[in-house]
């Protein structure tokens, strides 16, 4: 086993509980972690054996395109059920970040993680 990590992804999207944020999409930074078995591509030095990053990137921010939800909850399980159904991933933690929502504060976040059965 082994890990992939994505930081700082920014993914457009419609999101949040109040109509003012409604009105356009907010940028959302996500962290996001992949366990996987990696061992083919530690002996092949090929792409095709791992999860590629970049396509994993695509999907996310595409998620990001197609939704509009109202909490960062069902959009990190949205990307969650992305992931899971196009990769071969064990497990995955996704951290997103909304920045400069609230007026004190520099940041907010959630961070969920899922593990395949
Ligand atoms: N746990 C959460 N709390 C709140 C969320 C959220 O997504 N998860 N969202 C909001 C608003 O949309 C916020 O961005 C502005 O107040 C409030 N609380």
């Amino acid at each position: 086993m082994g890990k992939i990590f994505i930081t700082g992804l920014t993914v457009n999207t419609l999101i949040g509980v109040y109509d003012w944020e409604r009105t356009q999409q907010t940028a959302l930074l996500l962290d996001v972690t992949l366990t996987a078995d990696l061992n083919a591509a530690m002996q092949s030095d090929d792409v095709n054996d791992t999860i590629d990053y970049a396509k994993v990137a695509e999907c996310i921010v595409d998620v990001g395109q197609r939704s509009e939800f109202e909490l960062l909850e069902a959009f990190g399980n949205a990307v969650m059920t992305s992931v899971f159904d196009a990769f071969a991933v064990s497990a995955i933690t996704v951290k997103i970040v909304k920045p400069n929502i609230l007026p004190n504060a520099q940041t907010v976040a959630v961070e969920l993680c899922r593990e395949r059965s």
